[in-house]
């Protein structure tokens, strides 16, 4: 595996070992504290303990049933399989636009199909007239659709829905946040609201920008970036939006310090600019990280003794993306955020907290408020919403599906009897993380969800979370690991 040469992990190497150095839990405890209050979220503590690492802990007694935390992503990423079916805000993640056009988007790529290679192909006419037009709409790899036993739609009635020019029975008590492009020109993301494209363009996106307004490199070394994370894995998308994340705080914090120093002596920048790195690299040094390739799990088709041979390849993988990240952003003042050591933290950090960002479908509520309408209005409703309920066909349904990191929740630990799950309730209609209790939590008890399935055998349980590369000593496995061991005793030898 060390065949894989990254000159800047030499050359950085003292940098990359501070980077990846734990923080006091002191300083640990400071940082989520702060987090905390920036939710409102007065009834939690993050705590340290040497065996299992960061749990957190009821400060305030939970009843069964209740919120106990909404966590807001440091990342989060929509499958590019999933952006045919879904157009949500790439920031918060919550369903945009209209009925008519979520619908109107969805049948208008089924009308395309999918070319071999996976991807969507276009010849469908824009409609100029209008702010989102087919042509606008970049979506990258396509989902591969259930479309048995649908009936194809009129291209014109399609056009009118994505046009706004059809609208569909009752569908204002469904009414979405307007769409909102992205301040960058790139009509990849789209946006509820201004607030959510300056908050997304701040964060990351004006560094991952394909558009006139970006501040990367080459915009061409961007789209190759991306396509190469939509062909491979679209984790490495996430990965580059902590690495921009992480420079424009560095940017951020370097402005103000300087603002600073123009008011008292200067000091020299030289010394002051790592330390800056390291403090913009706070919220992903709070995270548990492994290398990816020596932490993923090994795939049911691949042979143990081919371990070593996909572990490499995974590292290949994740360098070549590297190479493309870097020809699109590079600078060589956070060089060490570069180094192929970093990026395989992240994506190894990813590899064992994300949590799926779900997002129920408001076309799945539309339809089923049309199926419980009274009779006479049914009907009605029905003879203009049915003939495009088949031709949509079972994926009606489909909700919003990606991947994130969310920080507090990234801090629960596992419990085959958990006290607390994440759980999308009717009103969380964007892509934070809900947790609730399960049952009454009290004063100074750890919070625990479930990574797995908690209803499979022991030796079941076990084997999946080797995955996540620890044995569980929740009391239900101290206790059936004992009954388990104690049967392998007693058990009559044949
Ligand atoms: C999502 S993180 C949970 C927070 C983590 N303890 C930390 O320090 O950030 C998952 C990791 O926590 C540890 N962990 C979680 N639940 C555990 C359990 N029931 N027993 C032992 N280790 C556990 C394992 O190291 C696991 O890979």
């Amino acid at each position: 595996m060390d065949s894989i040469c990254d000159t800047l992990d030499v050359e950085f190497a003292n940098e990359i070992s501070l980077l990846l150095e734990p923080l006091p839990s002191s300083q640990i405890r400071e940082y989520f504290d702060d987090l905390l209050t920036t939710r409102q979220c007065g009834g939690l503590s993050v705590k340290h303990d040497d065996e299992r690492g960061k749990g957190v802990y009821a400060i305030n007694v939970f009843k069964e049933g209740q919120l106990i935390l909404k966590d807001q992503m440091l990342v989060g990423a929509q499958h590019s399989s999933n952006k045919m079916d879904c157009l949500v805000c790439s920031f918060c993640f919550c369903f945009i636009g209209s009925i008519e056009l979520q619908i109107g988007r969805k049948l208008y790529f089924q009308g395309l199909g999918i070319s071999s290679n996976g991807k969507c192909h276009s010849d469908a006419t824009d409609m100029e007239d209008d702010s989102y037009t087919v042509s606008d709409i970049n979506l990258g790899e396509c989902s591969t659709n259930n479309l048995k036993n649908t009936t194809p739609l009129p291209k014109e009635i399609v056009e009118s829905l994505i046009n706004g020019k059809l609208e569909l029975p009752a569908s204002g008590r469904f009414s979405l946040p307007p769409v909102v492009s992205c301040p960058g020109g790139c009509g990849e993301t789209y946006y509820c609201s201004k607030s959510c494209a300056d908050m997304d363009w701040k964060s990351s996106h004006s560094l991952l920008c394909t558009g006139e307004g970006s501040m990367s490199l080459c915009k061409e070394a961007v789209s190759e970036f991306i396509e190469h994370a939509n062909d491979t894995n679209d984790i490495f998308l996430l990965a580059a939006k902590v690495i921009s994340f992480t420079i424009l705080r560095y940017k951020k914090l370097k402005a103000a310090h300087l603002k600073e120093e123009k008011n008292s002596a200067p000091h020299g920048l030289a010394d002051i600019s790592f330390s800056l790195l390291l403090e913009a690299w706070k919220p992903i040094s709070v995270g548990y990280k492994r290398r990816w390739w020596e932490c993923i799990a090994l795939p049911a088709d691949v042979d143990r003794c081919d371990e070593v041979g996909f572990r490499m390849q995974i590292k290949e993988m994740a360098s070549t993306s590297l190479q493309l990240l870097k020809a699109a952003i590079f600078d060589k003042e956070y060089a060490p955020l570069f180094s192929l050591d970093i990026y395989g933290h992240i994506i190894g950090m990813f590899e064992l907290n994300n949590l799926d960002l779900v997002v129920a479908s408001p076309v799945e509520d539309y339809f089923l408020y049309i199926d419980d309408l009274p009779h006479p209005q049914k009907k009605e409703a029905e003879a203009i919403t049915k003939p495009i309920l088949d031709a949509i066909g079972d994926d009606y349904s489909i909700g919003c599906q990606g991947t994130a990191f969310f920080p507090l929740q990234s801090c629960m630990n596992h419990s085959c009897c958990p006290n607390a799950k994440a759980f999308k309730r009717e009103e969380d209609t964007d892509g934070q993380a809900t947790i609730i209790a399960l049952q009454p939590i009290q004063v100074g008890e750890e919070v625990t969800i479930s990574y797995i399935d908690e209803e499979l055998t022991y030796e079941e349980r076990q084997m999946m979370l080797a995955d996540y590369g620890f044995r569980c000593k929740c009391l239900k496995c101290l206790e059936e690991g004992h009954q388990s061991n104690t049967n392998l005793v007693t058990a009559p030898t044949t």
